[in-house]
């Protein structure tokens, strides 16, 4: 969902980007999927930005900037130093920041994603954040994880449940696990995916662009 800004100094409103945060614990596979979405979304034509959170380095910022898939100036990224909540939650002025420098520096920029670092099940963005924030878990963190019933599992506009490929090696049923998530979300929706090859990627990006970018 972009915002329009009216913005001083301009003669002219300006859309601003749609932000998308992802969240979810440590080593679910949030950056795997942000390597996923950037050629799903760029094949698109959909014009991108990346914000990485980590507590003190910028390890996945430099990971995505390597990887040869975006402008490595397009990736900015944000040190926590503290819980990964607090600067996507509590106090989200170094992404707020983030995101409009990225905006000013590549005026056409439609959609940023903005990764959390690895936090546990109660990490939620703050709406003055994000228009839009998926909570990424994964198989091996076991097919209970739903049933728990989490914030980020609760109230994420979507969640995905990663690492499907792990299933039969971790003892969980998937169909199991799908169906309890979808049970405790009401109506909202509820992914598939394997960011190993890439599956259910299309279906992250259709939902972007009907409910984000109101493309379809
Ligand atoms: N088998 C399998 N492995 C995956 C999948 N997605 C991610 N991984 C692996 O899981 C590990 C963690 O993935 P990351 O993308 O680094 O996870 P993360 O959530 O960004 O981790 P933090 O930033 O440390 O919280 C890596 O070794 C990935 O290769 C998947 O769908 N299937």
């Amino acid at each position: 969902m972009s915002r329009l800004l009216l913005n001083n100094g301009l003669a002219q409103p300006r859309i601003a980007a749609a932000r998308v945060g992802i969240g979810g614990p440590v080593g679910s596979g949030k950056t795997a999927l942000v390597e996923c979405l950037i050629p799903a979304l760029v094949a698109r034509g959909i014009d991108i930005a990346v914000i990485t959170n980590d507590l003190v380095t910028a390890e996945d910022a430099e990971r995505i900037r390597r990887s040869g898939l975006i402008d490595p100036a397009r990736v900015s990224a944000v040190e926590a130093g503290a819980c990964p909540h607090t600067v996507i939650r509590e106090d989200p002025t170094l992404n707020i920041e983030a995101a409009d420098e990225l905006e000013r520096r590549f005026p056409g920029v439609e959609l940023i994603l903005l990764e959390s670092g690895g936090d546990n099940l109660a990490s939620t963005f703050s709406r003055d954040l994000t228009d839009f924030w998926m909570f990424v878990i994964d198989v091996a963190g076991g097919d209970d994880i739903p049933r728990k019933r989490g914030p980020g599992v609760i109230r994420a506009d979507l969640l995905v449940i990663n690492k499907v490929d792990l299933a039969p090696y971790v003892g969980v049923d998937l169909e199991r696990m799908y169906r309890d998530a979808l049970n405790v979300r009401g109506d909202r929706p509820v992914l598939l995916t394997n960011c190993r090859r890439g599956d259910g990627i299309e279906s992250i990006v259709d939902l972007l662009e009907r409910e984000v970018l109101f493309k379809t």
